[in-house]
């Protein structure tokens, strides 16, 4: 069972606002973007293609890949200018002999090892399933002026998270259509694209709370905090 793990690294950090992409600002003792490598390391992940921005290959393979000795980062790969864009380079990368996909936040540091674990557990039974936490705060929906047009019953909402895991064939099915069918809303993750464009259902799987994705200033100092604590 070959299973391949893809960590987004591309993306520049608008909302954080910092002078380098928030993957590269210091977290504790290491670079954000460290701990996820770590952990896939010590899974039993097979390999990991790791997505950043063509100015980044260097750095990344000296300063983090070579100086880290992360052993199971088989290629570094130029990312795209969204998410998906970035993805679809990634999968590019991906071996015909591989099980499954693993596609994960590079701005994700919290990621353990046990959730990997309890992912690919799941997946080989369910071909698509991704780590969301339920919903704590009421959510609404909008209209163009601001205004509350609906509450969805928060029992049927999911914070989502990444890995996000997949069946090799499935993924791949899925991303090969996103450019000659665009989606009619912004595609926001991995699972959505193998919603829209494949017949499989994607199962929702318990994350953790603490398995946040670093978007602003806040989200750094809670992640410093989780840090300390654990
Ligand atoms: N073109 C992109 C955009 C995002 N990402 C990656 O996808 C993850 C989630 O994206 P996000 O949090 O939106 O990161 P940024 O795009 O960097 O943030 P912002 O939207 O604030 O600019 C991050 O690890 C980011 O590096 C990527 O690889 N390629
Ligand atoms: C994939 C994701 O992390 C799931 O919650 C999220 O949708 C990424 O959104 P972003 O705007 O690219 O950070």
């Amino acid at each position: 069972m070959k299973s391949v793990a893809i960590v987004l690294s591309a993306g520049v950090g608008r909302r954080m606002g910092a002078d380098i992409p928030k993957q590269y600002l210091m977290l504790g003792d290491y670079p954000v973007i460290y701990y996820c490598l770590n952990a896939f390391e010590q899974s039993p992940v097979d390999e990991v293609i790791l997505v950043c921005a063509e100015s980044d290959i260097d750095y990344c393979r000296t300063q983090i890949i070579n100086k880290y000795q992360f052993q199971k980062v088989k290629a570094i790969v130029s990312g795209g200018a969204e998410r998906y864009d970035s993805v679809y380079r990634g999968l590019q990368e991906v071996s015909e002999d591989t099980d499954y996909v693993l596609i994960h936040d590079g701005a994700r540091p919290m990621l353990t090892v046990d959730l990997i674990r309890r992912l690919l557990t799941q997946v080989e039974k369910e071909k698509a399933c991704v780590p969301a936490v339920p919903a704590t705060d009421t959510i609404k929906v909008s209209d163009e002026q601001g205004y509350a047009v609906d509450t969805p019953d928060r029992k049927t909402l999911w914070m989502v998270q990444t890995p996000q895991v997949f069946s090799c064939d499935i993924v791949k099915t899925a991303y090969e259509q996103i450019y000659q069918k665009p989606s009619p809303i912004p595609i926001t993750d991995d699972a959505m694209v193998v919603e829209t464009y494949t017949n499989n259902r994607v199962k929702l799987v318990m994350g953790d709370y603490s398995n946040r994705k670093i978007t602003t200033p806040e989200d750094l100092a809670i992640a410093n905090y989780l840090l300390k604590i654990q």
